[in-house]
């Protein structure tokens, strides 16, 4: 379903307010951002900038109050409720800070979960386990996995789909420095050889050298730029 001319991701002029009256906080201020297939976009800034906010709109998990979000050409925006999850579910791919997977399932059966609620029946488990150098431990629960390896796991999840954008929160936040390094490195990959958008809202400038566009939300403002240390 991919063709490499749509963009991934594109926000346009996005506002979020959050709150009420006096705590009103605009969370999201004039927000525009486009990420094509195989591009890797990180996102840093400080704390209550608006970064979970714009994974947000991105995600379709919140509407903007002004602006649009397109995901792969549809105005997401504009889907009803239902047609919105059934979206996210076969379009979007979510990776967060633990992995968050279920305790109980083995790593193949994460990802047989994940396809069945995607509608997919045939998902090609042992592939998706290989690119991510898991195919070893297809069999073995999250309490037997480390932090990095259940990461690992996660993507793959996440990629179960085939979704057009990735998106991901704080990957490394659990991780050693080089297990962190491995991370996004592999995230990168994903991004380049298997073409799918990837967001990474992160704290972690050690890793944005895997990463091919940085941006620096302040105060709910997207800046191009950002410092890499
Ligand atoms: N439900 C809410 N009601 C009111 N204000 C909110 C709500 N959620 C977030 N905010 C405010 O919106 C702003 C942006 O929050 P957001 O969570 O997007 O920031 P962030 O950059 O992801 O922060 P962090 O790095 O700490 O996760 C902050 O000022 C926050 O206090």
């Amino acid at each position: 379903m991919n063709d490499y001319t749509t963009p991934s991701l594109e926000i346009t002029d996005a506002v979020l307010e959050l709150g009420d009256g006096e705590s009103l906080v605009r969370a999201l201020d004039e927000v525009s951002l486009t990420v094509m297939p195989g591009e890797f976009a990180a996102i840093v800034g400080p704390s209550g900038s608006g970064k979970s906010s714009l994974l947000a709109i991105a995600g379709a998990m919140a509407r903007p109050d002004r602006g649009t979000v397109r995901v792969h050409g549809t105005d997401v925006s504009k889907l009803s409720k239902s047609a919105t999850t059934r979206f996210r579910l076969r379009n979007i791919g979510f990776v967060f800070q633990s992995g968050n997977l279920i305790p109980s399932l083995t790593a193949a059966d994460q990802l047989r979960l994940a396809g069945r609620l995607a509608g997919d029946r045939h998902v090609d488990v042992e592939t998706l386990l290989d690119s991510v150098g898991m195919a070893h431990r297809a069999k073995h629960r999250p309490g037997q996995l480390s932090g990095g390896e259940r990461q690992r796991v996660g993507i793959a999840r996440a990629l179960v789909n085939t979704p057009s954008l990735l998106l991901v929160d704080e990957p490394t936040a659990a991780l050693d420095r080089q297990r962190g390094h491995e991370v996004v490195a592999l995230l990168a990959d994903r991004a380049h050889n298997a073409n799918v958008a990837v967001v990474m809202v992160t704290h972690d400038r050690e890793v944005l050298e895997h990463c091919d566009r940085i941006f620096e939300m302040v105060d709910g403002r997207l800046g191009a730029h950002a410092l890499v240390n």
